[in-house]
């Protein structure tokens, strides 16, 4: 996969050389400034596309971290500090950090409209301290020295240009790491994430320090911008118009990080200098905002989704049709899973497993091994406890009874990111994947270690999904929940737990499924324990099989015995007088 897209930013950057020559040799000294306050707005909303844009998190503090960043520059100008004003710059943005991790911190046990609070708090405190205290030089009258190279305004225009694409290219560059993609894993879900191993925690706290960071240089370019700086630069008013725009421009994107700042900062002054009617700047934002509550997301992702997906539909249609593989077998082919090789290490063992919802036991001492190499099913009517049973064992349930290991390792006291990386992955019953994703992303955060092309293309094409470039948004249900299978299996765990993947496949799909599934161990080196109601897939992947009933074990061997069991065929067809176990 590309680093970054290369042509994209080919052209980005030779539109912002262009606006370099252009904008300082071509505009007034007024639009020249204009255009500083617009790019240097646009590096703030940087800041928002990382924290609100990526990570999905509602912070409304961050021009507090832009009046850090602009307090650090000045005052080591005001001490004539050895470095100069773009060194100063960056220790601004790096003194910004650990104040956005402290504000970060709650963000680990609230979200959404309570953090919203949260920062919103910290804005308004940060906001009575300024407006207590002057920013350093304000009474000597010692304005900032701008670096010679860049000392008009504008060369200074030049100068926030840089930065911006700097920073700009570098984000583009980090998006694709991990880190960066599983910002927009917890931004559609936290559980999700945790199940990739992906620590919910680390990944909010960094999303918080860079997105101080950056604001924090956006602050240390005012700084530079202005000269002297007073507390109403960065008013707590600011951050909530600033978030607004956000939302509705989506600054993740490149091009919503530029027309946010347009939109955030000059908008008004714009049309005051055209001559046109103010209203309009309102007029624009309230249809934006209609756009963005229709379509659930911002303008840019918007369009952004739509190039990809027309192209990716483009590259579907342009594709030879698959020839119809045989999904049942031919008639009087049994299709009967082997037994795990025999050895003497079990996959994952559970033993005596309680879980109590209030009076409700939804568990109650249950016993199960998944062998190495072996797919086994865990079946049962609904409200068994068979959801239960995989969120207490990939810990995603606090406060369970019993023990729960993997190849011989305890793993009661770990947190679900740290058991999904110990080698215990699972599915739910709903997939919630970041529909701007595109599979080959997907399957790379899923896998938590390098993997190939080759690899990812097999992974796909063994469980019959699209290409890897085309992205989830255009995936349907059913192949998504196929993905999360794939992804699960791209980790290379040592077990697998599966929550009802069948789910949204026709019958002959199911069966292929059933089918593809019990080869896993032996292609993947990964064992699973399937959790189903198709009892046809049951057959054709598991071995072995457990029932549940009730939230006990009634019945639990081999798949032929136990699908024959009366007691199983009566809990599943509610026929009563069959003793349980
Ligand atoms: N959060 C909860 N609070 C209280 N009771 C719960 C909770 N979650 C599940 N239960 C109860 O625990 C029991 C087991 O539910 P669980 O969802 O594990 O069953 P299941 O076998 O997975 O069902 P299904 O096949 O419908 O998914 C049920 O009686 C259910 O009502």
């Amino acid at each position: 996969m590309n680093m970054i897209d290369k042509r994209s930013w080919g052209i980005a950057v030779a539109v912002a050389a262009a606006a370099c020559v252009i904008v300082p040799n071509v505009l007034s000294a007024y639009w020249v400034y204009l255009a500083i306050t617009a790019v240097v707005s646009s590096v703030i909303m940087q800041s928002y596309g990382v924290i609100v844009g990526r990570a999905g998190v509602m912070s409304l503090c961050q021009m507090s971290f832009a009046a850090i960043g602009a307090w650090v520059v000045l005052r080591l100008n005001l001490a004539d500090a050895p470095g100069g004003f773009i060194v100063w710059l960056v220790i601004g943005g790096l003194a910004a950090v650990p104040v956005g991790v402290a504000i970060g911190l709650p963000a680990l046990r609230i979200r959404g409209v309570n953090l919203a609070v949260v920062t919103f708090g910290f804005a308004v405190a940060a906001d009575i301290v300024l407006n207590a205290n002057q920013f350093p030089g304000t009474t000597e009258l010692k304005t900032l020295q701008r670096p010679s190279l860049f000392a008009t305004n504008g060369g200074y225009f030049v100068l926030v240009v840089i930065v911006f694409m700097v920073l700009g290219i570098g984000l583009a560059i980090f998006n694709r790491t991990r880190l960066g993609m599983s910002w927009l894993e917890i931004r559609y879900s936290e559980r999700a994430a945790a199940a990739h191993g992906i620590s919910v925690a680390r990944s909010k706290l960094a999303a918080f320090a860079l997105s101080a960071f950056i604001a924090g240089i956006g602050g240390g370019l005012m700084a530079g911008q202005l000269g002297l700086v007073v507390s109403s630069n960065f008013a707590m008013g600011q951050s909530l118009a600033l978030f607004a725009v956000a939302i509705l421009i989506g600054p993740h994107n490149p091009e919503g990080a530029f027309m946010g700042g347009i939109f955030g900062a000059v908008m008004a002054t714009i049309l005051e200098k055209l001559r046109l009617p103010q209203d309009l700047g309102g007029i624009l934002f309230g249809l934006t905002a209609i756009f963005a509550l229709r379509s659930g997301v911002s303008q840019t992702d918007f369009t952004r989704a739509r190039k990809r997906e027309a192209a990716a539909r483009k590259m579907l249609e342009s594709l030879p049709d698959k020839p119809k593989e045989q999904a049942v077998a031919p008639a009087g082919v049994p299709l009967v899973p082997k037994p795990a090789p025999a050895s003497d290490k079990p996959g994952l063992s559970v033993r005596g497993l309680t879980v109590k919802y209030g009076e409700v036991v939804a568990l109650d001492n249950i016993d199960l091994v998944v062998p190495s190499g072996g797919v086994v099913g865990l079946i049962g009517p609904n409200g068994a406890g068979k959801s239960t049973f995989i969120a207490a064992v990939s810990g995603f349930l606090h406060g369970y009874e019993g023990t729960v290991e993997l190849e011989g390792r305890s793993l009661d006291k770990l947190t679900p990111s740290v058991r999904a990386s110990s080698g215990l992955r699972r599915t739910f019953q709903t997939t919630v994947i970041a529909p701007e994703l595109t599979q080959y992303e997907y399957l790379a955060i899923g896998a938590n270690r390098k993997l190939s092309k080759e690899e990812a293309d097999e992974l796909l094409d063994f469980f019959d999904c699209p290409p890897g470039d085309v992205p989830v948004s255009i995936v349907d249900v059913g192949t998504r929940r196929l993905l999360d299978v794939a992804a699960a299996i791209a980790a290379k765990p040592k077990v697998a737990l599966l929550d009802e993947p069948a789910a949204g496949q026709s019958a002959a799909e199911s069966l292929k499924l059933g089918r593809r599934l019990a080869e896993v161990p032996s292609r993947f080196g990964v064992s699973i324990l399937l959790v189903e109601h198709d009892m046809e897939l049951v057959r054709a992947a598991c071995a072995q099989v457990t029932v549940l009933d009730f939230g006990h074990v009634i019945a639990s061997g081999s798949t032929e015995e136990v699908l024959d069991n009366p007691a199983v065929m009566a809990a599943y067809l509610g026929t009563a007088d069959v003793p349980l176990g």
